[in-house]
């Protein structure tokens, strides 16, 4: 249970707040996170981690010399946005190029990417790296497809340790890369955590049992067992790492390991410690020596009660960037390393340009009206059913669904009435406010539904005011982008088993002659059968996929909320001008 917090929505940017008031000494708040006080020295590349908050010390205690230049900190269980993202690799580039971290979700893959592009756009060089060590996450062979866990933290310290020496940013990717190759990690838990201002956990395991193979947002675990013994805790972990040895580890006897258990929450240091004898003397009986264990929280869960187990298989060159000195507001390794002065460097701030828009015609600021009153009963819609869609998203994925659209639908709301204001047509309506809402919601709904805003606004401009054949068509470029961005096809389960049936029945309709109302009618009621349709489809994309047969029965959060998007925008579609083609 989150007992204390003020406002739920903005529990992440206050913790923050806080936490850099805790920490002046190591960081300095820039606009989307955290960047090292003292700055990065000039000509070393900048290792920027970041996710969504909930996991301290994940990832903006993991800040300072030996470890990340920077931290873009996302919204409860959520990534960062690419605007955050993008802010603080720009406050923390030393002028080397950034190398951009994070575990592989959805949405952080989609924002980091994006960031990336908007950071080579801006000069400054940029890689990304998604770390992929949650062996039950996927199959071996599927590896790829692996989530980030507390192995994280191992794969960051690699890349920041050879960026501390200077490397070029490609080294530094390779390092990153041949860290995370050696890094696995397998959890267990006992019960889910509870969201602030949520009133029950995410997740429950029965009384005396324990969940196995879990991630780090409550998402269900692949198996369930009777509730063991810490030596058969730790009896469990150690045999699920020794049978998926790296490529280049044929046998664990002789090998050297960085070892490391994470508490994810609530179980306490001592149950930790208990836990470890354990693990130290199998590992041990298998031959395998332990450098610099790691016991304690450092990739948490909020109050989520389970550990993880994450093993390193060391080579010289990975002892060496695991023995180096760190010095974080919560990881500190080696001797002191000598304070640096901390720099004065301009605090950047990114923040979207919303004062001006472009010359619209009287016909196009008319229709945006229309445009705003859809945002209204949009957002209105997301609101009334925000539990729903979070109690669907926590069959199979991170319950965050509700929320997260709540925080986008809500910003793009207040961009959508600011451009309105200023004299925005139609398109640039759209436009502001799918910005805002991939900006403020992050998550992998964020972009997306930022891509569709912008991919409609962009197609219906502020010239003429938009026809069912011109909204149509704004609905297909809307579909073939969000395809484009998230990779995602019919039948893998998302929003995109509803985006694709809703734009060619509106396409249809559109070319049949029907006006706006009738075509989106139909539409709409074809995104609904579609939307009930996912029910029965297994998930081959996002957070759902690894607990595949759990979400059988269950809609896709995503396209659940997308079909009843459209039945409400239809609920305020006028007869007049739209109607015209
Ligand atoms: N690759 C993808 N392409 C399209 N939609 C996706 C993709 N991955 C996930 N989704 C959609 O995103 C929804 C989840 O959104 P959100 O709650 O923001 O996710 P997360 O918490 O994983 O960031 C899913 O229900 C699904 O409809
Ligand atoms: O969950 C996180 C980000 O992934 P999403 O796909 O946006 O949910 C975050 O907590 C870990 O980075």
């Amino acid at each position: 249970m989150t007992r204390l917090f003020n406002d739920p929505a903005a529990f992440a940017d206050e913790a923050l707040e806080g936490f850099a008031a805790a920490h002046r000494g190591w960081v300095r708040p820039v606009t989307g996170g955290v960047v090292r006080a003292a700055g990065t020295p000039a000509g070393q590349v900048a290792v920027v981690v970041g996710g969504g908050s909930g996991h301290y010390p994940a990832f903006s205690g993991l800040v300072g010399r030996g470890l990340a230049h920077g931290a873009a900190v996302g919204n409860v269980f959520a990534s960062p946005s690419a605007q955050q993202i993008r802010s603080v690799a720009r406050s923390a580039d030393g002028g080397a190029g950034v190398l951009l971290m994070y575990g592989n979700y959805a949405g952080d893959v989609l924002h980091f990417g994006q960031a990336a592009e908007r950071l080579a756009g801006d000069g400054i060089e940029a890689r990304t790296f998604a770390v992929t060590d949650d062996i039950s996450s996927a199959a071996p062979e599927e590896s790829a497809k692996r989530r980030g866990i507390a192995g994280d933290l191992p794969v960051f310290k690699a890349a920041a340790a050879a960026a501390e020496e200077g490397l070029p940013l490609d080294e530094v990717l390779r390092v990153a890369e041949h860290a995370n190759a050696r890094t696995r990690s397998f959890g267990i838990a006992f019960s889910g955590c509870t969201l602030p201002g949520a009133d029950h956990p995410l997740f429950t395991v029965p009384e005396a049992r324990m969940a196995v193979g879990l991630g780090i947002h409550g998402e269900p675990g692949i198996g369930e067992e009777s509730l063991p013994t810490a030596d058969e805790a730790a009896r469990l972990m150690v045999a699920a790492l020794l049978r998926e040895l790296p490529e280049g580890v044929d046998t664990p006897a002789g090998q050297r390991a960085a070892v490391i258990l994470n508490g994810l929450g609530s179980v306490k240091y001592e149950e930790l410690f208990v836990v470890y004898r354990k693990v130290a003397a199998l590992l041990g009986d298998a031959g395998v020596d332990i450098v610099d264990p790691e016991v304690g929280e450092l990739v948490t869960s909020f109050d989520m009660a389970g550990v993880s187990l994450t093993l390193t298989w060391l080579d010289d060159r990975l002892e060496q960037l695991w023995r180096a000195p760190a010095d974080t507001p919560a990881y500190r390794k080696g001797s002191p390393l000598a304070q640096e002065p901390a720099a004065e460097a301009a605090r950047y701030v990114e923040e979207i340009d919303d004062t001006r828009v472009p010359d619209a015609t009287e016909e196009s600021r008319g229709s945006a009206t229309h445009v705003l009153a859809a945002l209204n009963a949009l957002a209105d819609t997301v609101d009334s059913h925000a539990d729903e869609l979070g109690r669907i998203d926590a069959v199979a994925g991170d319950g965050d669904h509700g929320i997260g659209m709540q925080r986008g639908t809500t910003a793009a709301l207040e961009a959508a009435v600011r451009a309105h204001d200023l004299g925005a047509g139609a398109g640039t309506v759209l436009v502001h406010a799918g910005d805002a809402w991939a900006d403020k919601a992050g998550g992998t709904s964020g972009a997306l539904w930022g891509t569709i805003l912008r991919s409609l606004g962009t197609r219906l401009g502020d010239q003429d005011a938009p026809t069912a054949t011109t909204v149509a068509r704004g609905v297909s470029d809307a579909s073939d982008a969000v395809r484009r961005l998230g990779g995602a096809e019919v039948g893998d389960k998302t929003m995109v088993d509803v985006l694709v049936p809703f734009a060619d029945t509106l396409a249809e309709a559109a070319g049949e002659g029907l006006p706006l109302t009738e075509s989106w009618q139909r539409a709409a009621v074809t995104a609904e059968k579609a939307a009930a349709a996912t029910a029965d489809l297994l998930p081959r994309k996002g957070r759902a996929r690894p607990h595949a047969e759990k979400s059988l029965g269950t809609p896709d959060a995503g396209a659940h909320s997308l079909a009843l998007i459209t039945r409400a925008v239809h609920g305020v579609l006028p007869d007049h001008p739209l109607d015209q083609h």
